[in-house]
């Protein structure tokens, strides 16, 4: 027979589902969602109380199918077949055992969270939180008489969860001591030395509750980080202990976001590694105080300010993205590129640029350039149309925005070599480019595989001298340590023939799989 205490394992286990399938879910099955959490409210307001089901979940769903509390419409029908798919079932299986699992913790007698009257007359709170590996997940701030107040809660930490500590709340003991002028490793020592498997803490309540969203103050709540940041090294940081550190390109998902400075935020899952903690790190206004005072003058290529709101693109397969290679000068980009048109010619095309020198005997208008006027070229450069342009011997080349909207307007993906500085203007929501840097490996793999000409194997082959090779390593360096963050994917060509295989398999991944992109591309396309 279930009882009610057997309600939080079964609304945890319909989270659970919520949260897994959150996406696909409702993307897919937006009706049947909606079913679903109607189902998971009626459970939390205990409604639905099934009285004929033991404490498992599939016992309550055996007792929903018998019971048709979902109704007999063909969505409850539904819900209840997706329910019992392999994939939820197995879900709730193995939830069940965890459930079922005696952690060995003795929860106190007393209840959680209690008020009392305090003997000086304003009302304090009594919280008696469970010991656990995990961190309370709270900082704490000192007013001038000494008094100990929590500064922020650490989202989806044992103070937030517990529902009955929040930021502005005064502690007034820890476990009987008073915690008035203690010091903070003192007050970690005393929520680390208590001897039994709980803490207390007298708390005077906060009469104000602050509720703002990362919403509120972030239209977007994933961002990815146009900056390194370790709270260690940063001298304003209210608590760097409770602080994240993150890396240039590092994908971050925000969590709260409490003041204009700073906000909780966790790396988000990168190939495999489950997500970050969550820890305070601050805001762009926060960071820009930083980078205002840098001298840098890389900064400026570094597109800041610190974070660039993200979105995921799901690919299409008629929507055609840019395919753009970064790298240094010799390391084989033109190669990579050449292989790629052959291997799929239809798909994978070249963009010609424009020159308003002479065309050469053996050179045809159109394939080798596009052969225009001086003056054109010029106005085209005024008007901003060029995406990447130089003079050389006195002529004017260049390569149009044009080129690149017509192949993805034909459904082909055009390829390009292109300057690091002509990111500014391709990472936009016109050309969506796919950014792939091609770098070169060790000097040592370098000098064995380029060193030497390649025989027969490419009309193409060129011999580097040692300086080329060194030159074309530190190079690599440079355009990673300012523009790396940018970066989609990065090869290592050491080997051509896995070079190229790697190329065409990170191309297959981005046509396939969600990828995260500046946000605007999404509002401006849609
Ligand atoms: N993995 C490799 N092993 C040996 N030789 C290579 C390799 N990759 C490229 N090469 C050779 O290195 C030379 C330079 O390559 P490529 O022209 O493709 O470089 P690039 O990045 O396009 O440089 P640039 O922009 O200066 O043309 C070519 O002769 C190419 O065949």
């Amino acid at each position: 027979m279930a009882t009610n205490a057997d309600f939080p394992k079964f609304s945890q286990t319909l989270d659970l589902i919520m949260y897994q399938q959150k996406s696909p879910f409702e993307a897919t099955f937006p009706t049947l969602h909606k079913q679903l959490y109607k189902l998971v409210c009626k459970v939390r307001s205990q409604k639905l109380i099934p009285k004929k089901c033991k404490s498992t979940t599939l016992d309550l769903l055996a007792h929903l199918e018998k019971s048709h509390e979902l109704g007999s419409s063909s969505t409850g029908r539904q819900l209840l077949a997706l329910l019992r798919t392999s994939y939820i079932t197995s879900l709730l299986e193995a939830y069940d055992e965890v459930a079922r699992t005696h952690w060995n913790v003795s929860l106190p007698e007393v209840s959680s969270s209690s008020d009392v009257e305090n003997e000086d007359g304003p009302i304090v709170k009594v919280v008696q939180l469970v010991k656990s590996s995990e961190p309370l997940g709270a900082t704490i701030k000192y007013t001038a008489d000494g008094s100990v107040f929590i500064a922020r809660l650490i989202a989806g930490g044992a103070a937030e969860k517990s529902e009955s500590i929040f930021p502005g709340d005064q502690i007034l003991s820890i476990n009987g001591v008073n915690v008035d002028k203690k010091e903070p490793k003192d007050i970690v020592a005393l929520l680390n030395s208590s001897e039994n498997s709980t803490v207390t803490f007298k708390i005077l309540p906060t009469k104000l509750r602050p509720c703002l969203s990362a919403e509120k103050l972030y239209k977007n709540k994933f961002l990815r980080a146009m900056v390194d940041y370790d709270p260690m090294q940063d001298g304003l940081h209210p608590c760097p202990t409770a602080g994240l550190s993150f890396s240039r390109g590092d994908f971050l998902e925000v969590l709260h976001c409490d003041d204009r400075h700073w906000m909780q935020a966790r790396c988000i899952e990168q190939a495999g590694a489950g997500p970050s903690h969550v820890g305070v790190i601050p805001t762009d206004e926060q960071l820009s105080l930083y980078h205002d005072l840098s001298t840098d003058e890389n900064d400026k290529n570094r597109f800041l300010p610190g974070y660039e709101p993200i979105c995921q693109l799901t690919p299409k397969s008629d929507a055609m993205r840019t395919l753009v290679l970064i790298g240094p000068p010799g390391v084989g980009r033109n190669e990579l590129k050449r292989r790629l048109l052959l291997h799929q010619p239809h798909k994978y095309v070249s963009t010609v640029p424009h020159t308003c020198r002479p065309p050469r005997p053996h050179e045809k208008d159109g394939i080798d350039y596009h052969f225009v006027s001086r003056p054109q070229m010029e106005e085209w450069l005024i008007q901003g149309r060029f995406i990447e342009s130089g003079e050389y011997n006195g002529n004017l080349y260049g390569t149009l925005d044009d080129a690149l909207l017509t192949a993805i307007s034909r459904k082909q993906m055009p390829v390009i070599n292109a300057h690091p500085v002509a990111l500014r203007v391709l990472r936009t929501a016109r050309f969506k480019p796919l950014i792939v840097f091609v770098q070169p490996p060790d000097i040592g793999t370098l000098k064995k595989t380029r060193g030497k000409l390649l025989g027969a194997k490419s009309v193409h082959t060129k011999r580097f001298s040692d300086a080329d090779l060194e030159a074309m390593v530190t190079t690599s360096k440079t355009i990673e340590a300012n523009y790396g963050h940018l970066f989609d994917a990065s090869i290592v060509n050491d080997n051509l023939e896995t070079a190229f295989a790697t190329l065409l398999s990170t191309l297959q991944w981005f046509e396939t799989m969600p990828c995260w992109v500046p946000a605007d591309w999404l509002v401006s396309s849609s």
